[in-house]
């Protein structure tokens, strides 16, 4: 078992343990006593893994209800939340009661922004089950949703009360998603350690997935704790994503996985901190090759045009202005601030580069 404390407004509780999910209901009590938890989860995870945790849940004296939605971004919506809210209501859930956030980070972000706002904020718990979801949405409090005019457009800074990560639920992650979560994985060594960065080229046959996990949200615990409402050092946890976000939204949340778009969006941006002289030659290539290893995708067909138009929504975009992420070498990592208007010269690198 390993475990982190988060240092944030609320301070909280990482824990680390193989089979953890079959003890949730003994963890929350150590927390806090609700007397009804709400379950929310996704279509697939219910299959899975509901039954486990409702029976811990029970176990430990809680009244149980579970609110299951369809799996998948596309739910990444505001129909879904209003559906939460209304079983949150139907089931008598008070403010002295919980929502348990069962699935990866599409189910960690909504169930984390119905319990920020429902009745003005009520505590909730992460039970991730992604490797995304476990590296890097769990912890540090951002929760929200996507409307069609951007990604996470809506949402709310709110920490969970614990988040317990079972890295036994990976087994039955399909292999897109597992790869997806390296992408996060990646990023953190892009942005804040050359040593994890190396690590990861061993293959993911031969990492310590729990390991992984403890280094990455470690990394990110870190960040939150110096910078928990994003005004600095945070900001550098978008490493990839101004350009992923834009990807995500092009496609109607549909055809690439956040992984995926941030892959692609780390490569395209290190192309072009490559060209303006600030990252070292042969960065993006370095990120590519990783990148690669983990069947990401490092390219899209996209014009670049349609790429700064989306990105125009992004919230780095303030006033005329954009911030973006970008690294003086692999493991050092920096926050520019340019131009809205030069941000589409400055991403349009031709292929060869
Ligand atoms: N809040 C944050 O800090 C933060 C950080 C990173 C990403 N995100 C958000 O997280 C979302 C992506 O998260 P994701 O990749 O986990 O997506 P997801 O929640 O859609 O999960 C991916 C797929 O895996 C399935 N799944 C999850 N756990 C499983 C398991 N153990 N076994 C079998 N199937 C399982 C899900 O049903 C889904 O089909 C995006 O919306 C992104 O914006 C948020
Ligand atoms: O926790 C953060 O801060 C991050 O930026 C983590 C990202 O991986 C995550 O995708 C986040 O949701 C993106 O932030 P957003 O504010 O641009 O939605
Ligand atoms: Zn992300």
């Amino acid at each position: 078992m390993k475990k982190l404390k988060v240092n944030t407004g609320r301070k909280y509780e990482i824990i680390i343990d193989r089979g953890i999910i079959n003890h949730c209901g003994e963890y929350i009590k150590k927390v806090s006593s609700p007397t009804r938890i709400a379950v929310v989860t996704d279509s697939n995870v219910h299959a899975l893994y509901s039954q486990s945790v409702i029976t811990s849940l029970k176990q430990s004296g809680f009244i149980v209800s579970e609110f299951v939605f369809k799996a998948g971004e596309t739910s990444k919506n505001f129909r879904t939340i209003e559906a939460i809210y209304s079983h949150l209501a139907d089931n008598n859930i008070t403010r002295k009661d919980m929502i348990l956030a069962l699935g990866g980070g599409v189910t960690g972000d909504m169930a984390g922004f119905a319990a920020a706002t429902y009745l003005r904020g009520i505590e909730f718990v992460q039970v991730p089950t992604s490797l995304l979801a476990q590296v890097d949405s769990s912890v540090g409090g951002k929760t929200g949703y996507d409307i069609p005019q951007g990604k996470n457009l809506v949402g709310a800074f709110w920490q969970p009360s614990v988040v317990l990560i079972d890295p036994d639920t990976l087994s039955t992650l399909p292999e897109r998603y597992l790869n997806d979560g390296m992408a996060e994985v990646i990023k953190y060594g892009c942005i804040k350690s050359a040593g994890l960065f190396r690590l990861l080229k061993k293959g993911r046959d031969e990492l310590d997935i729990e390991n992984i996990i403890h280094r990455c949200v470690s990394i990110k615990r870190d960040v939150v704790q110096k910078d928990e409402k994003e005004s600095g050092e945070r900001k550098l946890l978008n490493f990839g994503h101004t350009i992923g976000h834009a990807l995500e939204k092009i496609y109607e949340y549909k055809k690439l996985s956040h992984g995926e778009a941030v892959a692609i969006g780390m490569v395209m941006m290190t192309k072009a901190s490559e060209k303006d002289g600030y990252s070292p030659k042969g960065t993006a290539n370095k990120i590519a090759e990783l990148c690669e290893m983990y069947n990401l995708p490092t390219h899209d067909d996209s014009e670049v045009r349609d790429i700064a138009f989306a990105a125009q929504s992004d919230k780095k975009s303030s006033g005329h202005n954009i911030d973006v992420v970008i690294l003086k070498s692999i493991g050092d990592a920096t926050v520019s601030t340019m131009d809205l208007r030069d941000f589409q010269q400055y991403i349009d690198v031709p292929e060869e580069v």
